[in-house]
């Protein structure tokens, strides 16, 4: 039995989403709840997710990747239950960390669905770490969250295979030509300006996010590629990472690129933020421009997959760290404390009117 010393579980902590039509208003609440988004955008939001019936992918993803995680341990050895907790939609966080203690898990590691630093791709999954074993009180698990994978092996790998059939899924014609174009989710500028410890110079999102995109490219033996950003929120007045990926198409076409493979770099599954703003209207926008369009899978359904989050598994029970890039992986941090000082600030507010 090579069961890591020392935890005795592993919880699979995401950001969830809805699972029918009257979950939508409620979730979209839970996640906004204080951010200053529009409430035009939080209706155009609505209606994405009503597009598909009110059912957001991201659950049945997540527990997808569970079943995958769990056999992989049954096969390896590992004696460890997987929960799952979400911020924002059932299960919620909470309720799953009282679940764990009423098992008697004494001290669990957490497993983030986001491969990043920065406020929303890590400082916020130390917030619900807090907040959920405060919400149980004494006798709550330890809970030791796991550092930032952007530069994992094998989620590059995964990426690179998907870049080439991403590539052969072109008109045959088109695809020696093809545009790569990495997207991650847009956040506020200012908010990629305290993303990290602030003695780092900030930026360690848009910093991880270029370098994942690199590495990616490399090993899919392409050498020049654009990055772009996607799913935009917040008042208008307030800048965000750009280009957006629609615009981007729209200068790579008048440019005269015919072709782009769009790999969503930023994602780790098919969620709504990829079949909507991606296979939907960046589709619709490439079919209007006569460009030939082809996404490039996410690393989430890959086999490999639940590798990594062994090999991830294994680095906390006295494992070597398996990491392609050089920007820091930061991100580990006991009970949600901050994993340094001042890191990750949250965006100033907009005034709320
Ligand atoms: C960096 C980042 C990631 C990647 C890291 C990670 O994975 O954690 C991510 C993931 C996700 N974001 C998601 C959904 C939403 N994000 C929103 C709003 C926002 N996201 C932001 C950033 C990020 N978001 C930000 C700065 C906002 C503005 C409000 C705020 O400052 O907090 C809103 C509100 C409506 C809107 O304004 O779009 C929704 C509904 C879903 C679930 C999708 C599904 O249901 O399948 C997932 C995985
Ligand atoms: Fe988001």
């Amino acid at each position: 039995m090579t069961t890591p010393s020392g935890f005795d579980a592993l919880l699979l902590l995401s950001f969830g989403g809805p699972e029918k039509p009257e979950d939508v208003r409620p979730f979209l609440e839970n996640v906004t709840r204080g951010r200053g988004v529009p409430p035009e955008r939080l209706d155009d939001v609505a209606q994405h997710y009503m597009h598909f019936g009110g059912v957001s992918p991201i659950n049945r993803l997540n527990r997808e990747i569970i079943a995958a995680v769990e056999a992989e341990f049954a096969l390896t050895g590992i004696e460890l239950p997987v929960y799952f907790g979400n911020r924002n939609w059932h299960p919620m966080v909470e309720d799953t960390v009282a679940e764990m203690a009423r098992d008697g898990v004494r001290s669990a590691l957490v497993f983030p669905t986001s491969a990043w630093g920065g406020y929303s791709g890590c400082r916020q999954y130390h917030e619900d770490i807090a907040r959920a074993r405060d919400a149980y009180g004494p006798g709550a698990p330890a809970l030791r969250k796991i550092r930032q994978y952007y530069d994992h092996p094998l989620m590059v790998e995964s990426f690179a295979d998907a870049i080439v059939a991403a590539r052969r899924r072109l008109p045959e014609e088109r695809r020696d030509a093809a545009r790569l174009v990495f997207t991650a989710h847009s956040v506020p500028v200012s908010a990629d300006a305290t993303a990290g410890p602030p003695s780092d110079g900030g930026h360690l999102y848009s910093r991880q996010v270029a370098e994942a995109s690199k590495l990616c490219a490399a090993a899919a033996g392409v050498d020049d590629f654009d990055l772009v950003w996607q799913s935009r929120s917040g008042p208008p007045q307030i800048p965000w990472l750009d280009p957006d990926i629609c615009d981007h198409l729209e200068s790579l076409s008048a440019g005269g690129v015919d072709a782009v493979i769009v790999c969503p770099v930023g994602f780790v599954s098919d969620h709504l933020e990829v079949v909507w703003d991606l296979d939907t209207e960046g589709a619709e926008k490439a079919a209007e421009l006569g460009m030939s369009y082809s996404r490039v899978g996410t690393p989430g359904s890959d086999p490999r997959f639940a590798t990594l989050i062994r090999t991830l598994v294994e680095e906390y029970s006295g494992g070597t760290p398996v990491r392609l890039g050089s920007e820091p992986a930061y991100g580990t941090s006991q009970d949600g404390s901050l994993c340094n000082v001042g890191c990750c600030e949250p965006a100033k507010r907009p005034a709320r009117t």
